[in-house]
């Protein structure tokens, strides 16, 4: 895989229209998300665009819910055909594995292969004030995001989404199959938003990442083509 196939972009607009319309400003993109709000206004019909189009999808809808609800919504998601799927840490062990076990399920009613199932380990917007005031974790936030990516890998799941500052940590830990999906990624050039722990491209990618995924430093730049360039261009300074 070359660098640029480990860039996934978000896109996170509001509309069906506004997607492709992006999806057909930056051709050389090959994996694209599709997150809450584009698959909340639009449903489905947009999976079919980019599939047409030949597109990786990573279909980021972070189910969390008790594991029958939790089943029965990744069984529907497998039945698409996506390449990646996200499931919440936090919705547990008993979650976890209904959720692997009906990716299985849904994909072969549906004559597709399995998404691989990636868990939130804990949201990149969440800082480690926040994890210990606000969520009143007692862990330390490396530890309590090691913790869920290796709950997650226990109970079957193909990785965990975690922040940038957590990857190389991860990585050690972690089988090497184990996929880390890493948001939260800001070139030096972008805003931080709500983004709490970001790394820039090529760090998270020194640091173990096998895919970054990046929204607004993009979609939302005035020339979303160049910022695109940019990006691949500081990738291939990684050795
Ligand atoms: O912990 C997480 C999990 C998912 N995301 C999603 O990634 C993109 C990031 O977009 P930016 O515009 O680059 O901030 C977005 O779709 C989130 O829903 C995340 O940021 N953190």
């Amino acid at each position: 895989m070359n660098a640029e196939q480990q860039i996934i972009v978000a896109l996170d607009v509001p509309d069906l229209a506004s997607a492709i319309a992006l999806v057909e400003q930056l051709p050389q993109v090959h994996f694209w998300k599709v997150g809450l709000e584009l698959f909340t206004s639009s449903g489905p019909a947009i999976l079919e665009v980019l599939k047409s189009r030949q597109k990786r999808i990573f279909l980021d809808l972070k189910f969390h819910d008790i594991p029958n609800t939790v089943a029965g919504a990744c069984r529907a998601a497998a039945s698409y055909g996506v390449d990646l799927l996200t499931i919440h840490a936090t919705a547990g062990r008993d979650a976890l594995k209904a959720a692997t076990e009906a990716v299985q399920i849904g994909a072969a009613q549906a004559g597709v292969k399995p998404p691989k199932l990636i868990a939130i380990s804990l949201l990149t917007s969440i800082s480690s004030r926040q994890l210990a005031f606000d969520l009143k974790i007692p862990l330390e936030l490396p530890e309590y995001a090691l913790e869920m990516a290796l709950m997650a890998q226990e109970m079957g799941l193909d990785g965990a989404v975690c922040s940038p500052q957590e990857v190389a940590q991860l990585r050690q830990t972690c089988k090497d199959d184990f996929l880390l999906v890493c948001p939260g990624v800001r070139p030096t050039w972008a805003e931080k938003g709500d983004q709490k722990r970001s790394l820039t491209p090529a760090q998270a990618i020194q640091a173990g990442a096998n895919y970054l995924v990046i929204g607004r430093p993009i979609t939302a730049a005035a020339e979303p083509e160049l910022a695109w360039r940019r990006i691949s261009q500081e990738l291939t300074t990684v050795a």
